[in-house]
């Protein structure tokens, strides 16, 4: 296995409460991780650690091998590293234009971007809400339009936030269907969950957080 991400250590604290203290943290290339932990371990703010929305005391980062640092974020990382929040954020436009967004923010020209657009709304199942108000839409609706507008820039390293959270039924099953999509796609993909469905993935190797430490499995 390649490493597509592998850091010596990263301690976070918030004020002079220590968070978490990981060492030889490894992420893979074109692998899945579930990363668990009780409620409060730090799985969010490892997630948000690693996408340059947090910052931590990071020591030995490598992306693709070389050295990186993860603050301030790299533009490397900002282009191969995408976070999915728990509770997504829809702009108040409309669904296409939502999941155009990011392709759009990077420059790619427009009927690429309708076309990819396109392909994102059939996979994730959000073609026919495409005249929908953003603002409207369900837990679940929501949570695939996200998947949707972070599959589409093609991530390396796709870190997902509790995805079926606060979700059951149909929709919860639709979110789950997707994500074995993104793995066989290549991404490496980690989510951070207590859903055993997800948890359960053929082929998701297991991180969890205990008591500031990182156990591999
Ligand atoms: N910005 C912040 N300032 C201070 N403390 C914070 C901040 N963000 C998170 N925390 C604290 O850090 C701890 C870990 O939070 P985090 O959201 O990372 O946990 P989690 O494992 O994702 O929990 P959950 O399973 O409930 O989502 C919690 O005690 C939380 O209150």
């Amino acid at each position: 296995m390649t490493a597509l991400l592998s850091i010596a250590r990263v301690h976070k604290r918030y004020g002079d409460r220590a968070l978490f203290d990981l060492r030889d943290l490894v992420l893979d290339a074109a692998s899945a991780y579930v990363l668990t932990g009780v409620n409060g371990a730090g799985k969010s703010t490892l997630l948000r650690v690693l996408a340059g929305l947090a910052q931590a005391d990071v020591e030995g980062a490598r992306f693709d091998g070389r050295p990186v640092l993860l603050h301030p974020y790299p533009k490397a990382l900002r282009a191969a590293v995408v976070y999915v929040h728990q509770h997504p954020v829809m702009f108040s436009t409309s669904v296409p234009a939502n999941i155009a967004y990011g392709l759009e923010a990077r420059g790619m020209a427009r009927p690429l971007v309708r076309e990819r657009v396109e392909e994102a709304m059939a996979w994730a199942g959000v073609a026919h809400l495409r005249g929908h108000d953003p603002a409207t839409l369900s837990g679940g609706e929501r949570q695939r339009v996200a998947l949707a507008r972070a599959r589409v820039l093609q991530p390396r390293l796709l870190l997902l936030d509790e995805p079926t959270a606060n979700l059951d039924g149909a929709a919860r099953e639709q979110v789950i269907a997707l994500i074995p999509t993104l793995i066989e796609e290549g991404a490496s993909v980690v989510m951070a969950c207590h859903d055993r469905d997800l948890i359960n993935l053929p082929s998701v190797r297991r991180l969890k957080l205990r008591n500031g430490s990182l156990e591999q499995r």
